[in-house]
This record gives structure tokens, C-alpha cells and sequence, in this order.
């Protein structure tokens, strides 16, 4: 039986508590409860610079904690909360996740630190489970409300952290909801320090979460979504139509890579004249009207996005090198680094390592001769962008405020094998920059 005289003092009312048995709690938690001791806790501490890990223990000693400094920061505070959503369908758990986020970053009072948390059980595939932790400085019954109200309106799992004044250890509280819509405590257990695994948790959860490694899983995932975003439908039919196309041409295909303002515009345009190709990009011209309706979703929607997207370029690739060089303005690489550099969190080194599965070409993706990825100084690239102006999207105003983001992407470029990218400083004038990758395209292809 849980010992509800604790849970009653920390959460000093505003939730209603009962002590009933397991079987009156929703299904979903309780299959969830299942393997739950099992699970590994990661949150991001010190803006997302490193990740504090936590485990379960049934039998833990004060002892597991001295010396963590870590951990003590994290559950340094009046009250802990760590929430996810539960659903079992992917696009809703998605939007689910996105939705929560923003609900706990408005509603939630001054007093409360939301960090983003992943939990998981390490070495198993598809175990990652996104969501937050929350920190209270303060013991604010606003929280309680805020969390209670979405505890049972939607499908989160919610915990709750306590430590008794004459107790050294840190408790989590599993919460449900019984039948008759009353909230109660369905599981303890203590929480201690663990080890930081090999890999980091985020890394299994790439692979066809955020990166997709053939048309089908990226195709399934706007498939699921027909129903919430229509437009979806559109865009799998012109995804359809690539796969009839042409098998690709003799010509060779080289591809124009690197942050926003480096430069590829400006050298996709005087590559296709100088060689007198065809100038592509990705996403192609046709998705543009639904690139913005895209780009408001959660990563495993916009990703798969921009995944079809470089399979209908794949296609129009494939009709033109039958008749000219072709030049593109990005592709694979692009869809691949930002979406590795935006699940890891924290620094470069956080990365996958490079023999990881995550910079793996996809086996049904056209390959490109050369893949140019130009690089210009933090100090050059932010001279281009000013002089440039002009309306900054989301995830560029992003990538201007976050030089840790920018360090990121820029490495998992460099970290994307088969076709590797050729790195070109692209800090000197424009001449100089064609000059130079006109040289590397003689040595490597055939014209
Ligand atoms: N080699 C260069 N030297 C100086 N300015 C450049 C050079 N290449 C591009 N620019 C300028 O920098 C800005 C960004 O270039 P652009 O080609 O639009 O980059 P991207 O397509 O990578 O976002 C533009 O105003 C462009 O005229
Ligand atoms: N092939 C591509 C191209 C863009 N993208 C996404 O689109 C963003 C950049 O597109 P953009 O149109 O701003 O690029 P530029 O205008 O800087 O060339 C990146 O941040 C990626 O998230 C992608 O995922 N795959």
C-alpha cells in the first residue's frame, strides 16, 4: 500500500488522492507501469548542456547520493514533476507533446523551471519517451492546478518528487486516474543517481522518429496524418509521382550544402551557368505551398516532410542529368544534419559518433556525384545575414541565437558518409569561391 499520509502532505490538497488498488487505474498507465522500474531518466540541466540521469531504486541507500552534485541541483527545489504524454498513436503523441510544452510554458507560475526530460530504457529500440520535468522553487498550489487539469484532460503520465523533512531520499509518485476520474498514487519508488549510458538516449530515437532512411517510413508518416493535416494528401501524391521517374542520367549531380547565409544561392546560380546545368532544389518548387503548414508541426511530421520532398527532387534529378549537369540546392544532407543537430541536445560532443547508423545514406535515395558544404566564420556568416535581410523563419532566427545549434549541424554535415561532403571555405569573395569548387568538380566528375 502506498503511504498516502506523504503524498497528502506534499501535495497539500488541491489533487484528490485515494488509496485504491492497481486495477482501478487506466489501462494505458498500468502497461506502461509495467517495465517502468526498468526505465532511465535523462533531464537537461545548465541549458542544455549536459543531461542528469536518474534511475529507480526499491532498496536505495543515502549513500547513492553524496558526492552527485547533479543530481542534488536537479531535485533542488520545493516540489518535482515530471510529465509525458502517453498515447499510443505517434502523430497525436507528437502534438500532444508540442501542445504540452507550450501549455506548461504559459500557464505554469514564474516559480517553475520546465526542462525537457527523456525517458527510456537504455539499449531498446523505440524506448524514448519525450517530456518535461519541472522544477518549483516554490510550493504553488497554481502548478498542482495546472498539472491536475492536464492529467485529466489528456493522456499524460504524471509523477510527482517528495522528500520528507527527516528523510535523506528522494521519492517518485506515479499518478493515475481511477475509474470515477480521481487521481491516485499507483506506484513509488526512489529515485538515484545512475551512470551515463554509451549512447545517449536521443540517439535511438532518431532513426525514423526524425531521420528517415527510405520513402516508406517517411511516406507513412503524412499518411497517418491525412485526417489532422489534409494537406498532407497533396503531398504524398506528388511524392507518388517521383517513383515512376526515369532512371537517372549521365550527367553528373552535385549538390551545394551549409548553414543559411554561406553562400549557396549565390553559387547554385553561377555553377549551373558557368556549367550550363540545371538549377534544383529541396524541397522542390511544388511543395512550396505547403512549406510553412509544415514547418508548424512537431519533428516527426516536418521531417518527413522534407524527406519526401528530397525523393520528388530525387526525381527531377534523375530527368535532368539525362541532359545537363545538375546543381542542388541542398538535399539529404540538410534534412539529415538539422534534424540530428536539433534532437541533440547540449554540445557538438553529444553527437552520435561517426560510425553511428544515423549518418547512413538511404539505400533508396538517388546518390549525387559531389556534395559541396560550404563553411564561412560565425563573424562572416552573421555580416551576410544582416546585409541580406529580409524575413528570418523560425528556425533561422533559431540558428542566428544558438551557436551551440549552429556548431551541431555544421558537424553532422561533416559527419554523413557515402556521400561525404567536401568542405569548402566559402569566407572568400564570390569568384574565388566558384573558382574553387569548378576545380574540385574537374577532379571529381566527369563532364
Ligand atoms: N563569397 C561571398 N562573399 C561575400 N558575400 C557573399 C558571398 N556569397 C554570398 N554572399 C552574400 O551573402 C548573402 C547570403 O548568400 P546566399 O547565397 O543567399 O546564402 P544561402 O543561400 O546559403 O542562404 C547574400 O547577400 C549574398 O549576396
Ligand atoms: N533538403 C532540405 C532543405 C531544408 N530543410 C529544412 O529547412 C531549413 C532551411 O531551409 P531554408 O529554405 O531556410 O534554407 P536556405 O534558404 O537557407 O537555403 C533547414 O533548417 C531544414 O530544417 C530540410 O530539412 N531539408
Amino acid at each position: 500500500m502506498i503511504p498516502i499520509r506523504r503524498v497528502v502532505r506534499f501535495l497539500k490538497t488541491p489533487f484528490q488522492y485515494q488509496a485504491c488498488l492497481l486495477t482501478m487505474a487506466r489501462p494505458l498507465t498500468l502497461c506502461h507501469l509495467n517495465r517502468w522500474c526498468l526505465r532511465k531518466f535523462a533531464v537537461e540541466l545548465g541549458g542544455g548542456t549536459y543531461p542528469v540521469y536518474f534511475a529507480l531504486n526499491a532498496n536505495p541507500s543515502v549513500k547513492d547520493y553524496e558526492d552527485d552534485l547533479a543530481f542534488q541541483k536537479l531535485f533542488d527545489c520545493a516540489k518535482g514533476y515530471s510529465v509525458h504524454v502517453s498515447t499510443g498513436d505517434r502523430i497525436q503523441r507528437a502534438r500532444l507533446h508540442c501542445d504540452l510544452q507550450n501549455t506548461l510554458v504559459s500557464r505554469l507560475p514564474k516559480t517553475c523551471n520546465v526542462l525537457d526530460l527523456v525517458d527510456f530504457q537504455p539499449d531498446v529500440k523505440n524506448s524514448v519517451i519525450k517530456g518535461f520535468f519541472i522544477q518549483d522553487s516554490k510550493d504553488s498550489q497554481q502548478t498542482d492546478r495546472v498539472l491536475q487539469e492536464l492529467f485529466q484532460r489528456h493522456s499524460f503520465n504524471l509523477c510527482t518528487y517528495f522528500r520528507e523533512e527527516d528523510d535523506k531520499l528522494w521519492w517518485q509518485y506515479v499518478w493515475s486516474q481511477t475509474d470515477h476520474g480521481e487521481m491516485t498514487v499507483v506506484k513509488k519508488n526512489c529515485v538515484v543517481p545512475t551512470e551515463t549510458p554509451v549512447t545517449h538516449p536521443s540517439e535511438t530515437n532518431i532513426i525514423n522518429n526524425v531521420v528517415f532512411y527510405s520513402f516508406e517510413e517517411a511516406y507513412n508518416v503524412l499518411k497517418e496524418c491525412i485526417k489532422i493535416i489534409p494537406e498532407s494528401k497533396q503531398v504524398l501524391e506528388a511524392a507518388e509521382q517521383c517513383l515512376s521517374s526515369v532512371k537517372r542520367g549521365t550527367f553528373p549531380v552535385i549538390i551545394v550544402e551549409g548553414l543559411d547565409a554561406t553562400g549557396k544561392t549565390t553559387l547554385t546560380q553561377s555553377l549551373s551557368q558557368a556549367l550550363e546545368g540545371s538549377l534544383l532544389k529541396s524541397p522542390p518548387e511544388c511543395l512550396s505551398p505547403w512549406r510553412v503548414r509544415f514547418d508548424a508541426e512537431p519533428p516527426l511530421i516536418r521531417r518527413a516532410f522534407y524527406a519526401l520532398g528530397n525523393y520528388i527532387t530525387a526525381g527531377q534529378i534523375a530527368t535532368q542529368s539525362a541532359h545537363s549537369p545538375v546543381i542542388v540546392d541542398r538535399y539529404w544532407h540538410s534534412t539529415a544534419a538539422y534534424a540530428i543537430a536539433t534532437e541533440v541536445s547540449g554540445k557538438a560532443e553529444n553527437l552520435p559518433a561517426l560510425s553511428s547508423d544515423v549518418y547512413r545514406w538511404p539505400s533508396d535515395l538517388l546518390k549525387p556525384d559531389l556534395v559541396v558544404l560550404l563553411t564561412v566564420s560565425p563573424a562572416e556568416r552573421q555580416r551576410r545575414l544582416q546585409a541580406r535581410g529580409g524575413d528570418k523563419t523560425k528556425e533561422e532566427a533559431e540558428l542566428e541565437a544558438n551557436q551551440l545549434f549552429r556548431q551541431k549541424v555544421e558537424e553532422a554535415f561533416k559527419r554523413i558518409e557515402d556521400p561525404a561532403c567536401a568542405v569548402i571555405d566559402a569566407g572568400p569573395a564570390r569568384e574565388e569561391v566558384l573558382k574553387e569548387v569548378l576545380l574540385l568538380i574537374n577532379n571529381k566528375c566527369h563532364l
